[in-house]
């Protein structure tokens, strides 16, 4: 421990001068909040645990990694300085802009006789514009002002809640909480088949966040825990029962997200410090008693087509032997989950990669020519030529060629889009590819009455494997939301074997999310997410990348950088940049 008394020590500021350590920022101009003593002996002691962060002397008994540090550093642009007051103005400005927009809706007064009968306006656009920058400020405000060890903390603080909301999700506890009024945690408990102790545990947690809302309704007085919850604005998302797909997308957030996260650590002692990769490096699998049962090779599964590599995910998930949709597949309930997660971003406002991309207008402008719009609508006078071309000739197999492959199409939401949009285009002419259990899948949902998709050729078809003879020389390949699943590899050969299907006037459609050059929280998570599935986001430079190592010559590129989503045509390229299968 350094001497006490050069140790100055505020809730910000804690400068261990003997190992000439800093070891929370200087304090900002701000008043910090008085920090008690133990909270200052704990982040001290932590610090000295982890070898004192970047300042370990060498032999010599120099500060070696401050050395590393001056010789690797450049000089920092000063950032402009945050003004709170401009801040807070802006944002009192917003708040009331928003109150007169709540005041405008003439909501009765509770208890009224109108109230009972009165349904809410949904928020319209501006308001849910307006409310996204009254939010983003006031985070900006707070991570501006709040003392570093704060917001710190507050991230710790996060973890305990998304995963109390988590398992709460996972028992269904948000089912029973009733969307009006209030339910004893007793009661909760019982519906859950779950010990009340812990129930209330879980709760608070949420309470203490305000995802939920607690009451003491016993009579006993303000006195003591909540005996009660009821919903929160936001908590009420949370309900399977009622919204299904905002519970599917949390449900898919935590298990792509954070059971893979929390095993970076392992992940990366045991496989190195390298984006995932196929490589030559034997993973051990073990039985549940922990011992080594199998030792496999990356890349073994497929030979030279690289479908497996290890990935942060299937560890998380406890199968580190299997590839990421391998593990899925073994957990039904989950994978339902998944694809509901899929439609909802069909539907929802997650941008321009749902809904109508690439079928009616893609909001993306072209890289290159800003006036070149993107759009599949030529696909009409395609499917019409095919017809006249028919007719002329009489031949059924070239009625049926394909037009349309929708490679790792999912449950088809896209095609089944595309379909409605343009209906030149024949559901027979289309096909619709994914894993075996993704598509017997779908032939339930065709089966058992959904019409969308009637009539479309689906087939299991594992996109490492070269396409079927059936399935080659279509219009386009589209392949959605796929390559980001991928390593680079991998993403080539997936390229590649659609290439070797093309024939000379068909082109290959990647419709993908986009890594932004200006990092935003939102986007970089998609990329840590995918990190731990074994691929990643790319930004333009990345799509060319991978389409010149396949033999494909990208004929354009358009980037919506709102919705972080990209679209890449390509054509096969003249063989001189791509090897052959
Ligand atoms: C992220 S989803 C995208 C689904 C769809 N393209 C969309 O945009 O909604 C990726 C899809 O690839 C499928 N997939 C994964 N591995 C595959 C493989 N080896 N061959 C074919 N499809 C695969 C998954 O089952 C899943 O449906």
């Amino acid at each position: 421990m350094a001497d006490p008394k050069f140790n100055v020590s505020v809730s910000t500021l804690e400068i261990d001068h003997e190992n000439n350590s800093l070891d929370m920022e200087l304090p900002s101009l701000f008043v910090p909040t008085p920090a008690t003593e133990s909270e200052n002996e704990s982040s001290s002691e932590s610090q000295h645990e982890s070898g004192h962060g970047n300042t370990m002397r060498n032999d010599d008994g120099e500060l070696e990694s401050d050395k590393t540090a001056a010789s690797a550093a450049t000089p920092t642009p000063s950032a402009p300085a945050f003004d709170i007051v401009e801040a807070a103005e802006a944002l009192l400005a917003q708040a009331k802009k928003l109150k007169a927009t709540i005041d405008s809706k003439l909501t009765p007064a509770p208890n009224s006789p109108e109230s009972a009968n009165h349904v809410p306006l949904p928020p319209s656009p501006e308001e849910i514009a307006l409310r996204q920058r009254i939010a983003k400020l006031g985070k900006k405000i707070a991570f501006e002002t709040a003392p570093p060890m704060d917001s710190l903390k507050s991230d710790w603080v996060t973890i305990g809640d998304v995963a109390a909301w988590n398992i709460f999700l996972h028992w269904r506890a948000f089912d029973h909480i009733p969307l009006t009024g209030s339910i004893s945690i007793a009661d909760l408990a019982r519906a859950i088949d779950a010990d009340e102790s812990l129930v209330s545990r879980i709760a608070c947690m949420l309470i203490s966040t305000g995802k939920l809302v607690g009451s003491r309704l016993d009579g006993e007085g303000e006195q003591g825990p909540p005996t009660h919850v009821s919903h929160s604005r936001i908590s009420r998302l949370l309900r399977t029962n009622t919204s299904p797909a905002t519970a599917a997308l949390a449900i898919v957030s935590f298990g792509n997200g954070m059971k893979g996260f929390a095993k970076w650590p392992e992940y990366f002692s045991t496989y190195d410090r390298h984006e995932p990769h196929p490589s030559d490096k034997e993973i051990l699998v073990h039985d549940s008693s922990g011992i080594v049962v199998t030792t496999k090779r990356r890349g073994a599964q497929d030979g030279n087509h690289k479908s497996y590599i290890p990935t942060p995910f299937s560890l998380g998930w406890g199968h580190p032997a299997l590839a990421p949709w391998e593990v899925k597949a073994r957990y039904p309930e989950y994978a339902r989950h998944f694809e509901m997660a899929m439609a909802a971003k069909d539907k929802g406002a997650q941008g321009a990669l749902g809904g109508d991309l690439g079928v009616g207008g893609y909001r993306g402008i072209n890289s290159e020519y800003p006036a070149k719009k993107f759009s599949l609508t030529w696909l009409a006078e395609a499917a019409m030529q095919k017809l006249e071309l028919y007719d002329f000739l009489g031949d059924a197999n070239i009625y049926l060629k394909p037009l349309v492959v929708d490679v790792g199409g999912g449950l088809g939401h896209f095609l089944a889009n595309l379909l409605a949009k343009i209906p030149e285009v024949k559901p027979e002419n289309c096909i619709l590819q994914d894993r075996p259990e993704v598509i017997a899948q779908v032939a339930k949902n065709i089966e058992g009455g959904d019409e969308k998709l009637k009539g479309v050729k689906t087939m299991a078809h594992d996109f490492f494997q070269p396409q079927p003879e059936e399935a080659k020389g279509a219009a386009v390949y589209v392949v959605r939301r796929v390559l980001l699943d991928y390593c680079d590899e991998q993403a080539v050969w997936i390229l590649k074997h659609l290439r070797c299907a093309l024939g000379n006037f068909g082109r290959i459609v990647i419709m993908e999310g986009v890594l932004l050059d200006k990092p935003t929280p939102e986007n970089r998570l998609v990329d840590m997410v995918m990190m731990n599935l074994g691929g990643k986001l790319r930004n333009e430079e990345g799509y060319r990348k991978l389409c010149k190592e396949a033999g494909l010559t990208v004929t354009g590129y358009w980037v919506d950088v709102e919705g972080a989503s990209c679209v890449v045509e390509c054509v096969k390229g003249d063989g001189t940049d791509g090897s052959e299968e």
